[in-house]
């Protein structure tokens, strides 16, 4: 069974509990998302392997660490996805980008696939699967059948919002994969959105609504 890591800063709560209220304009909001994803970046990299290189310091030769292995790829599952990207290749500024492009059909909730762009290599790369909001899970899953179809074995799936609905499904269809959220709120409502969440996050990132 995968691990549910819900990552409680208080920076990342209260930047959370603005990004929730209504009145926060697309500008706002779209920073606050950014200014998550990079906190939460600090936690998600938090194990990555590193390697022992030699350098020379201004003093004396010495052995010291960098970051393992090839670089890793952050996947955002359009559109909203997109707004947690830049945080965390902040981070990592050499990580790839691969793109999955998936809406939900609002009458049969279902996924529904137009776009996908990954890197080469995935099998050998730690791959980090983006969506602010985790409702029924449908889409998650998808996205994460996605990069697995494509040869990903080491993936983490980051969100800032999650159902216990989506949670559940999530683990059942991907075991192996941990979810990293902001928060686990209280249910869906009868149109499978997140209560309390904050919203259609797309259409609040991109002002489409
Ligand atoms: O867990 P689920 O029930 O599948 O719902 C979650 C999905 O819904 C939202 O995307 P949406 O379909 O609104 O597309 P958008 O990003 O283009 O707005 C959200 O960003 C997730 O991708
Ligand atoms: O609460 C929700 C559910 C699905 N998609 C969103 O953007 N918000
Ligand atoms: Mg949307």
């Amino acid at each position: 069974m995968s691990e549910v890591h819900t990552i409680d800063h208080p920076l990342i709560q209260h930047k959370l509990t603005h990004l929730r209220k209504k009145e926060t304009g697309t500008k706002e909001f779209r920073e606050l998302t950014d200014e998550i994803a990079a906190l939460m970046g600090y936690e998600i990299t938090r194990d990555l392997d590193l390697q022992s290189i030699e350098i020379e310091t201004p003093i004396t030769k010495t052995e010291s660490n960098v970051i393992a292995g090839k670089k890793m790829v952050v996947v955002p599952i359009l559109r909203a996805g997109l707004g947690m990207v830049d945080g965390i290749v902040s981070l990592a500024p050499a990580a790839k980008v691969g793109h999955i492009g998936l809406y939900r059909d609002p009458d049969t909730l279902e996924p529904v696939e137009y776009y996908c762009k990954m890197p080469p290599e995935l099998g050998s790369r730690e791959v980090i699967v983006v969506d602010p909001m985790l409702a029924t899970g449908g889409t998650a899953e998808a996205g994460l059948q996605f990069v697995k179809d494509k040869g990903a074995q080491n993936i983490k799936f980051v969100c800032l919002v999650a159902a216990p609905e989506g949670v559940e499904r999530l683990q059942e269809a991907h075991p192996d994969v941990d979810i990293y959220t902001a928060a686990v709120d209280e249910k869906l409502n009868d149109h499978a959105y997140i209560v309390p969440g904050l919203g259609d996050a797309g259409d609040r990132l991109f002002g489409t609504k």
